[in-house]
């Protein structure tokens, strides 16, 4: 896209999707059925915010419908995972999926094999907490997870495909400049920038790394009835695993 650095971080600023809420009261202590109902309910709401978030981003339009649907298919689960970690950052051993909807990591005891996990959503958001994440940075790393998500899908045939990749790539480079022009105003030396946005893009390596464990577990659980998912996660859910 033709905008500089700064005018697309403020762009992708503006189109945050806002905080929701469960709005339902949870019955606590949980159970396995009634946690993963909740998160279903919750995650759903989120979704919907995440296609018109994504539609939002300069560019992401222009491409091909099938990189489009593509791209939320395979990374809507990581950017799901980075929101929870940002709401959790000020909230040390508790993740925040909603501010009607705060667990710790005992209460992940309810769900067979989900405290593994849980412990390395916490694990991660200890880092964007050491590392101390600026908004700006965050929102950059979000739209990063969406550009770059099905990088090692099968080089197109088609023609439409090939520009459909090529400006891609073009957004992807655009997104990785305004990341670098955000972590350029906070004053570090050169060398602290350039070991900072690789601070940065290792956290998408692991993001990577615990969304798979994630879509593994829900699968799971889908095949065991635990949780009813809905039409829409079930699409997501069934063209990527
Ligand atoms: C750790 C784990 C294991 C698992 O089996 C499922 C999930 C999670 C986290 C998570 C989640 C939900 C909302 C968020 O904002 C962020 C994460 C989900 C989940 C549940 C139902 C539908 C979709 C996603």
């Amino acid at each position: 896209s033709s905008l500089t650095p700064e005018q697309l971080i403020s762009c992708i600023m503006n189109v945050e999707p806002p905080e929701i809420y469960l709005m339902e009261d949870v019955k606590r202590p949980f159970t396995e059925a009634s946690m993963i109902m909740s998160l279903t309910k919750l995650a759903n709401k989120e979704l919907f915010l995440m296609i018109s978030w994504a539609k939002k981003i300069p560019g992401f339009v222009e491409l091909s419908l099938t990189d489009q649907v593509h791209l939320l298919e395979s990374c809507w689960l990581e950017v799901l995972m980075l929101g929870l970690m940002w709401r959790s950052v000020d909230h040390p051993g508790k993740l925040i999926f909603s501010a009607d909807l705060k667990l710790n990591r005992e209460e992940g005891n309810c769900v067979e094999g989900i405290m593994i996990i849980f412990d390395m959503l916490l694990a991660a958001t200890t880092r964007l907490r050491e590392l101390n994440l600026q908004k700006e940075e965050y929102v950059c790393l979000k739209a990063m997870i969406l550009l770059n998500s099905n990088i090692c899908s099968t080089s197109p045939e088609m023609a439409e495909d090939l520009e459909s990749r090529g400006k891609l790539q073009l957004l992807l480079d655009s997104m990785t400049d305004a990341l670098v022009w955000a972590i350029s105003k906070q004053g570090l030396s050169f060398q602290l920038q350039s070991t900072r946005l690789a601070h940065l893009l290792m956290l998408l390596s692991d993001i990577r790394h615990i969304s798979g464990k994630g879509m593994k577990h829900l699968s799971d659980m889908k095949n065991k009835n635990i949780v009813q998912v809905s039409d829409l996660l079930l699409e997501m859910l069934t063209n990527t695993t």
